[in-house]
């Protein structure tokens, strides 16, 4: 088959459902989970929570609509030819990982080489938003964010560096507190220029 005829899927295609359940079901799905807990869910306090949590679901959830081409559409030439890195650290995220349906939360460094314009700060932080309110593991939530700078602003390289602790480590299982996992991703210049990583590095004040 000549795949560009008919492209296969990507991962990023394949993680978007096209069939949703409807609300009725999705509610029924969380009664049989309180039931499951141990809980009844017919008790008063918990009469109206399927609801709330299916509600939660649409904002913890909300990545799936969004469109990352659609935030970084818009770039513009700085006055003076700024050309030098960009670094917009310390974004705050929250993500759910897709093994157990907890969140891990923490927060990114996003750098990049300018081409041609550079891009809105604020959509950096818009771009994390939209992917970490997706199922996702940390080290493709840091493959997915530079892979949209890259698609999408074309730079001269990109780094990103994700810095987070995984409740699913801490509430449960293996139960270690205030463990964090670090993953980085650089591209371009940064990739090939141990360099710029170390000015990376150094500018997030980390390593
Ligand atoms: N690499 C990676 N692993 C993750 C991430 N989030 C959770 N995990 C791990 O995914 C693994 C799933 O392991 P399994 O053995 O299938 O599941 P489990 O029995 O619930 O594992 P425990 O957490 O050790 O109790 C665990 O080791 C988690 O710590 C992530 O973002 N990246
Ligand atoms: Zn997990």
């Amino acid at each position: 088959m000549d795949a560009r005829v008919n492209p296969l899927p990507t991962e990023l295609e394949k993680s978007v459902s096209h069939s949703r359940p409807s609300q009725a079901e999705a509610e029924a799905a969380v009664r049989t989970l309180i039931a499951w807990a141990g809980d009844n869910p017919e008790r008063e306090g918990l009469l109206d929570t399927p609801q709330r949590v299916v509600r939660a679901f649409g904002e913890l959830y909300a990545g799936y609509e969004q469109d990352p081409k659609a935030i970084l559409a818009r770039t513009f030439k700085e006055v003076g030819g700024y050309d030098d890195i960009v670094l917009v650290r310390d974004i705050p995220f929250h993500s759910h990982c897709e093994h157990h349906m907890v969140p891990f939360t923490g927060k990114a460094h996003i750098a990049y080489l300018p081409h041609d314009g550079v891009v809105g700060l604020s959509k950096l932080a818009r771009l994390v938003d939209i992917f970490a309110r997706r199922l996702q593991t940390q080290e493709n939530l840091t493959a997915q964010i530079i892979d949209a700078i890259n698609e999408n602003l074309g730079p001269r390289g990109a780094a990103v560096m994700l810095d987070a602790e995984h409740m699913c480590m801490s509430m449960r299982g293996v139960r270690s507190q205030g463990v964090s996992t670090i993953t980085h991703r650089f591209t371009g210049v940064f990739a090939e220029d141990r360099s710029e990583q170390d000015r990376f590095f150094a500018m997030v004040g980390k390593r």
